[in-house]
């Protein structure tokens, strides 16, 4: 029998760097679940059952909460996207995965620590010009997380989702004045975790304009890491 090795990995980046994108790419090639934060969130912000959560916050309550942060450029606070990104990990943890989004801080990349070891930190480095023409232009499926652009990667039918067929739709903080503000959270908040992370040794950083032209250098990388795509526990 195979003993399959967990790998675990994050993507960093700023908003709109291609995180998303890519992530979608390595879980393809190489088998690793994917969770993103964002959209976590955006699930949770949708759900709307009565039931109390872990923080005694009304479900409700909660949402709204999510909702005016994301809306308004700045990070949800630090306990709430812990206790949610981290309660998804523990139910894959005989999984390998891959993790988008998260962490944000400094105090969040810590509660990652404490319940596991990273194998390595993807970082991607795309200039901020580039990326504020891209989010204007992102679609996006909201239940899956697949992610469209009018000029980069459309969908086969313009305004349907290439595998349900479902409308996709555009992000209330995909907006010139909200990207503004997420940028400036990434610099101040998101950038002191790429210090933390290259302090510990895991982190590489892969800097470009295009996705096309990192994704390469990615795969290449992540190849010699997993070495065989079926040694990897990528299911639970
Ligand atoms: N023009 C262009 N758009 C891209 C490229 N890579 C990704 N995108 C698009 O840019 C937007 C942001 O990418 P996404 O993967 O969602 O980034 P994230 O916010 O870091 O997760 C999406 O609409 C992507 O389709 C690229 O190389 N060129
Ligand atoms: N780890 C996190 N900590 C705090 N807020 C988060 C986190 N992940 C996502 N968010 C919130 O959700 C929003 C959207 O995140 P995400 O979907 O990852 O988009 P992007 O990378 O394109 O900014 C963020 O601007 C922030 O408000």
């Amino acid at each position: 029998m195979v003993l399959k090795r967990i790998f675990r990995g994050v993507i960093m980046g700023p908003p709109g760097s291609g995180k998303g994108t890519v992530s979608g790419r390595i879980t393809q090639t190489f088998g690793l679940k994917h969770l993103s934060s964002g959209d976590i969130l955006r699930a949770n912000i949708n759900a709307k059952t009565g039931k109390r959560c872990a923080t005694n916050l009304h479900i409700k309550e909660l949402g709204l909460l999510m909702k005016s942060c994301i809306d308004q450029g700045q990070l949800v606070p630090d306990d709430i996207i812990s206790r949610l990104v981290l309660a998804k990990l523990r139910d894959m943890d005989h999984s390998s995965w891959l993790l988008d989004g998260f962490p944000r801080t400094v105090a969040q990349a810590e509660n990652l620590d404490s319940m596991c070891t990273l194998d390595t930190v993807i970082n991607l480095d795309v200039p901020f010009e580039t990326i504020k023409e891209r989010l204007t232009s992102r679609w996006v499926h909201l239940p899956s997380g697949r992610v469209y652009n009018t000029d980069f990667n459309p969908p086969k039918i313009p305004g349907l989702d290439d595998v349900t067929g479902e409308p996709l739709s555009q992000r209330d903080d995909d907006t010139p004045v909200t990207v503004t503000r997420r940028l400036k959270a990434y610099e101040n908040q998101t950038q002191p975790v790429l210090e933390y992370y290259r302090s510990k040794g895991v982190l590489t950083t892969f800097t470009g304009t295009e996705t096309n032209k990192i994704w390469p250098h990615v795969h290449a990388f992540l190849g010699k890491k997993i070495p065989h795509p079926q040694q990897v526990s990528g299911q639970v």
